[in-house]
C-alpha cells in the first residue's frame, strides 16, 4: 500500500542531514535538497512519484534488487544498504532519482521513517500488545475504554487502523487497511501520524512475534508493553517454541518502555519477570490467584515492586461475565458484555495498561459495562427458532479450546464446531487442533479455511489424524454449505461454533482469495430463519 504522508511533503535533506548526507551536491540536475517526499515505502511495487525507497535485505530477498523497478515506477528517492562504511552518503543518478549508499540501513531504517513523521509516537500514549492470542482484543477494548474516558485512541493491527473517539466509541472509525498484523516500519509510522492527524491522543498497536523479529517497531516509541499468553504458534517460522518466546521478550527491549503488563496466569510471565529492568513499572493481573499475597508469592524469585489487578468470583451469564475486581488501584463489581473468559483476561489486560499510563479508575469500571465486543471475535448471532451461531477467528490449538470452552461455558444444549486449517502453514497445529475439537464439541463439521496452494481435503486428512472417533464427525468442504446444514439441524438450546474466518472478507483457495464474509452469512441465515 502507498500512503502520502496527510499533512504534507517534506523537504527530505533534513532528515538525511542527521546521517552526514549532503545535500548541495549536484547529480546530473539532481539535487537532494530539492527533493520533496510524502511516502517511504519498502516495496518497489507501492512506489509512486512521491516516494522514497528503502532497499534493504528481507527474510527472502534483498531489496536492492529492485531498484530499477521503484525507479521506472517513479520514486525520487532511494536509500540502498550498505555494509561498507566508506560507501555511506555516496550518491549517484538513476534516471530522475538519486540513489544514496547508507550504511547499515536497515539499523536506522525505523529512526529515519519516524523523523520524517517528526517522532510522533512520542507526541502519543503507545501501548503495545504481544502474546499468541489476545493482542487485536486487548487493543480494541483499551482504545474502546481511553475513548470513552474521552482520550481519543487508535489501534494499529490484523483489523487495519482505526479510531476510536467519544462518538464511535463502541465501533471505531476505520482509517486504512493493514497486510500485516504489525505494518512494516514505515507503515507502521504512518500510520501513527494518521491517528494523530484525526485527533487520537493514544495508540494501542500489536506486536506480532514477526514483526519483533524483523524490527518493525523500530524507531517507534513503546511506552506501555502487555503480554498476554505463549502458546505454540508460527514454528514454521521462529523453529522453536523458545525463540518463538524470545522474539515477544522483544518488546522488553524497547528504550523508552516504563510500564509492563503481564498475565500472571501464564507460565511464560515468570521469565518476563526474571527479564525486567528494573525501572520498569510492572503490573500483575490474574483470574485465578486468590488474593494479592498468593499472586506476589508466585513471583518472589523475581522481586520488583508489583502493582496488581485480580479478577476473583467469576460467574457465566448467556450475554457476558460478571466478577469482582481487586487492584492496586481499587475495588469494583464488573459486568462484561463479552463471552468467553479469556475476555475477563483480556479486559484485566486492557484496563491496566490505561490505569499505569494515568487514567482514572473509576472512569475505567463504569466504561466496562458499555463495552462492544469486536468483529468476529466470539461474536453471536441469535436465532430463536435454531442454534445461536458464533463466529470466531480462532485459528491456533490454543485459541479454538479457549473458544470452545468459552462456548461450553455459555451453552445449554449441543455445542457444535465448524472448522479448517490453513494451508502452507504451520501443519504441526491440525492434528492438535482435531484432537482439541474432539474433546470439547458433541459434533464435528471440518470444512475448508484458506486452504492456499495445499488441497481441502489433505488438510482435512491431516486434521483428522488428531481424532479418534468419527461418530460425531462431518466433512463438508463447502463452508457455506458446511455452516447452514449445520445450523438447520440444531435445536434451539444448541451452540453453534464456526472458528477460523472472523472478520476476514476473503477466502483463499488454490491460491486464489475470492470475497467469502462469514458475518455476513451467518447474520443473513439466522435473520431469515428467525421467528
Ligand atoms: C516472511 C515475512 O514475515 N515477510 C515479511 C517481511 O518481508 P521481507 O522483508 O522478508 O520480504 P522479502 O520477500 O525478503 O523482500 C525483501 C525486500 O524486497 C522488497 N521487494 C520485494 C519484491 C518486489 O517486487 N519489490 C520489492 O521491493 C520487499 O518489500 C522487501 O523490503 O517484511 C514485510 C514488511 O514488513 C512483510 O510484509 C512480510 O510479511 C509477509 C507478507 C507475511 O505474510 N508475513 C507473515 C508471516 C507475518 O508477518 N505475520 C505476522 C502476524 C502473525 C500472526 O500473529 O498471525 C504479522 O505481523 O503480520
Ligand atoms: N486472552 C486470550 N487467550 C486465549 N484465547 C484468546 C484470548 N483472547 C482471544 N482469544 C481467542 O483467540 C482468537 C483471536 O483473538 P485475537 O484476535 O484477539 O488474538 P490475536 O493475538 O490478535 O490473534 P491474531 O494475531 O491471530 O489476530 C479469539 O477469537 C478468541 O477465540
Amino acid at each position: 500500500m502507498t500512503f502520502n504522508n496527510p499533512l504534507t511533503t517534506r523537504p527530505i535533506a533534513e532528515v538525511l542531514a542527521i546521517f552526514d548526507i549532503a545535500a548541495d551536491d549536484q547529480h546530473n540536475d539532481l539535487k537532494l535538497a530539492d527533493l520533496h517526499i510524502s511516502n517511504i515505502v519498502l516495496d518497489s511495487r507501492e512506489v509512486n512519484e512521491h516516494s522514497l525507497f528503502i532497499a534493504q535485505a528481507g527474510t527472502q530477498e534483498d531489496g536492492r534488487k529492485y531498484i530499477r523497478d521503484a525507479v521506472e515506477r517513479g520514486a525520487k528517492l532511494v536509500l540502498a544498504n550498505t555494509d561498507k562504511t566508506e560507501m555511506h552518503g555516496e550518491i549517484d543518478a538513476m534516471g530522475e532519482a538519486l540513489i544514496i549508499h547508507f550504511f547499515e540501513l536497515p539499523r536506522q531504517s525505523g529512526f529515519i521513517c519516524s523523523a520524517f513523521h517528526r517522532h510522533v509516537s512520542s507526541k502519543l500514549q503507545t501501548i503495545a500488545v504481544t502474546g499468541t492470542n489476545g493482542k487485536t482484543s486487548v487493543t480494541h477494548l483499551c482504545a474502546q475504554l481511553s475513548a470513552a474516558c474521552e482520550e481519543a485512541a487508535g489501534t494499529i493491527g490484523t483489523m487495519g487502523v482505526s479510531l476510536y473517539t467519544k462518538e464511535s466509541q463502541h465501533t471505531g472509525r476505520k482509517l486504512a487497511e493493514t497486510i500485516n498484523t504489525t505494518p512494516d516500519v514505515a507503515s507502521l509510522h504512518h500510520f501513527t501520524h494518521l491517528v494523530k492527524h484525526h485527533g487520537g491522543q493514544r495508540i494501542c498497536i500489536e506486536a506480532s512475534s514477526h514483526g519483533l523479529d524483523q524490527n518493525r517497531l523500530s524507531g517507534f516509541k513503546v511506552d506501555t508493553a502487555v503480554f498476554t499468553n505463549l502458546t505454540q504458534d508460527h514454528l514454521d517460522y521462529h523453529e522453536t517454541l523458545e525463540a518463538y518466546a524470545k522474539a515477544k521478550r522483544k518488546l522488553l527491549k524497547q528504550e523508552s518502555l516504563r510500564c509492563v503488563v503481564l498475565n500472571a496466569d501464564d507460565n511464560e510471565s515468570q521469565q518476563w519477570a526474571a527479564e525486567l529492568p528494573e525501572h520498569l513499572s510492572v503490573c500483575l493481573c490474574s483470574i485465578k490467584a486468590s488474593d494479592k499475597a498468593s499472586l506476589f508469592a508466585e513471583f518472589s524469585s523475581h522481586p520488583h515492586h508489583y502493582k496488581y489487578c485480580i479478577a476473583k468470583t467469576l460467574r457465566f451469564t448467556p450475554n457476558g461475565c460478571a466478577f469482582e475486581i481487586e487492584s492496586s488501584w481499587g475495588e469494583a463489581s464488573i459486568s462484561l458484555p463479552l463471552i468467553g473468559m479469556f475476555n475477563i483476561a483480556n479486559l484485566l489486560s486492557a484496563l491496566t495498561a490505561l490505569l499505569m499510563q494515568g487514567l482514572n479508575f473509576e472512569q475505567l469500571v463504569s466504561a466496562i459495562a458499555h463495552l462492544r465486543g469486536i468483529p468476529g471475535r466470539m461474536e453471536v448471532f441469535e436465532s430463536r427458532k435454531h442454534a445461536n451461531i458464533i463466529v470466531d477467528y480462532a485459528h491456533t490449538p490454543d485459541a479454538l479450546q479457549q473458544a470452545l470452552m468459552a462456548a461450553r461455558q455459555h451453552a445449554l444444549g449441543n455445542l457444535t464446531v465448524i472448522f479448517g486449517c490453513g494451508g502452507d502453514r504451520d501443519n504441526s497445529k491440525r492434528e492438535q487442533m482435531g484432537r482439541i475439537a474432539e474433546k470439547w464439541a458433541d459434533e464435528i463439521v471440518l470444512t475448508q479455511d484458506n486452504s492456499r496452494s495445499e488441497s481441502p481435503e489433505n488438510i482435512v486428512a491431516d486434521i483428522m489424524q488428531g481424532m479418534q472417533g468419527k461418530s460425531n464427525l462431518k466433512i463438508e468442504l463447502d463452508r457455506k454449505t458446511a455452516i447452514r446444514e449445520a445450523f438447520l439441524n440444531s435445536q434451539n438450546d444448541a451452540l453453534v461454533l464456526v472458528a477460523g474466518k472472523g472478520h476476514e472478507e476473503y477466502l483463499e483457495l488454490n491460491s486464489v482469495r475470492e470475497y467469502y464474509n462469514e458475518r455476513e452469512y451467518v447474520n443473513q441465515l439466522t435473520l431469515e430463519l428467525k421467528g
